[in-house]
């Protein structure tokens, strides 16, 4: 595998969740894959979750691992081609990409979305240029429009949790104070319309994904009718993906917030997000501490989700 972006590039989803159970069985079976061999995590944004667990699958994988935090004491990047660097940008992606391919052996890259313009962030400027100029195999840890290794953890969770061969899965837009990327909601329902579970998409007028990532979803308007008979409930808020409104809150409804009443009209449903998240605006506290929230295994599933994909990557060097 040279990159890690759509759920597409896993192949067989059976096969991934398969190896995924192997490694979670013995996480250390592996360690001469990635002896001498260098990962590089490169942020753009902050993160807890995603630098943890994958410089943690990495050392599983007996690998040496180096960060970088772009806005904390490197240059600061220009990423336009043609602009006149005399402003407080020191050095050009074109560049910097480049000389990070030369000291290691596989890049990770965290790149949100900027909200300045649509077109660049769905065309992934950023994670395309570390695909093409860096030399190495590269994998999103979040990117503008996707986050596939936390599509990929939530799948294992689901798949341990379930009860029945088809779980109803009811993603819900939730409300929030601040603009947030779709990369999550968008790898989360590329992820499930690739399996054989019975997925739904609870949202506002409005606010509609890409279809791209949503077909073969059954969307709906109202959040009380998809809850009914779910078995997994995965809150998360987005800003709009629509036009003129992208990047943008449209819609502040508190009665979308995830709430024990609401979980009340599912089959018992276990309760899910990514995190972080800001209680008692997507989910109210007592849903989120519930013996039926998945938030932890999933985020501990983030250490498996990851070792999979370097693993297949060292495997193909
Ligand atoms: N990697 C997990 C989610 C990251 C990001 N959340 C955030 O930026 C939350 C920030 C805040 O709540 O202040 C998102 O939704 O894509
Ligand atoms: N879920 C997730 O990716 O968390 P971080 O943003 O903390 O990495």
């Amino acid at each position: 595998m040279k990159c890690f972006q759509h759920v597409a590039d896993i192949g067989d989803l059976k096969a991934a969740l398969d190896e995924a159970l192997e490694v979670k069985k013995n996480r250390f079976a592996y360690q001469h894959l990635g002896k001498n061999k260098t990962l590089l995590m490169v942020f753009f944004n902050s993160s807890l979750r995603t630098r943890l667990s994958t410089q943690k699958a990495a050392m599983n994988l007996g690998m040496n691992v180096i960060v970088l935090d772009v806005n904390q004491g490197a240059w600061k990047l220009e990423t336009e081609r043609g602009v006149v660097m005399d402003g407080d940008k020191s050095e050009h992606l074109l560049e910097a990409i480049p000389v990070m391919g030369c000291y290691c052996d596989l890049i990770g890259v965290r790149s949100f979305a900027r909200f300045n313009d649509k077109q660049e962030d769905y065309e992934e400027r950023i994670f395309e240029q570390f695909k093409q100029y860096s030399g190495r195999p590269v994998f999103a840890m979040e990117t503008a429009t996707v986050h596939p290794l936390q599509a990929f953890a939530d799948l294992i969770t689901i798949e341990e949790h379930k009860t029945c061969p088809r779980p109803k899965v009811v993603m819900t837009w939730a409300p929030h104070c601040k603009p947030l990327p779709q990369a999550v909601p968008n790898s989360f329902s590329e992820w499930m319309c690739a399996t054989g579970y019975d997925f739904v998409i609870a949202c506002p007028e409005g606010m509609e994904l890409d279809e791209r990532f949503t077909h073969g979803a059954t969307i709906t308007h109202n959040q009380d009718e998809a809850l009914q008979g779910a078995d997994f409930v995965y809150a998360k808020n987005w800003s709009a993906y629509r036009d003129p409104n992208y990047g943008k809150i449209i819609n502040r409804d508190m009665s979308w917030t995830v709430s024990a009443q609401k979980m009340a009209l599912t089959r018992n449903a276990h309760f899910m997000h990514c995190l972080p998240v800001r209680r008692n605006l997507v989910v109210t506290d007592d849903v989120i501490e519930s013996p039926r929230s998945l938030v932890i295994p999933e985020a501990a599933n983030r250490e498996i989700s990851a070792e999979v994909v370097i693993k297949r990557m060292l495997e193909s060097m």
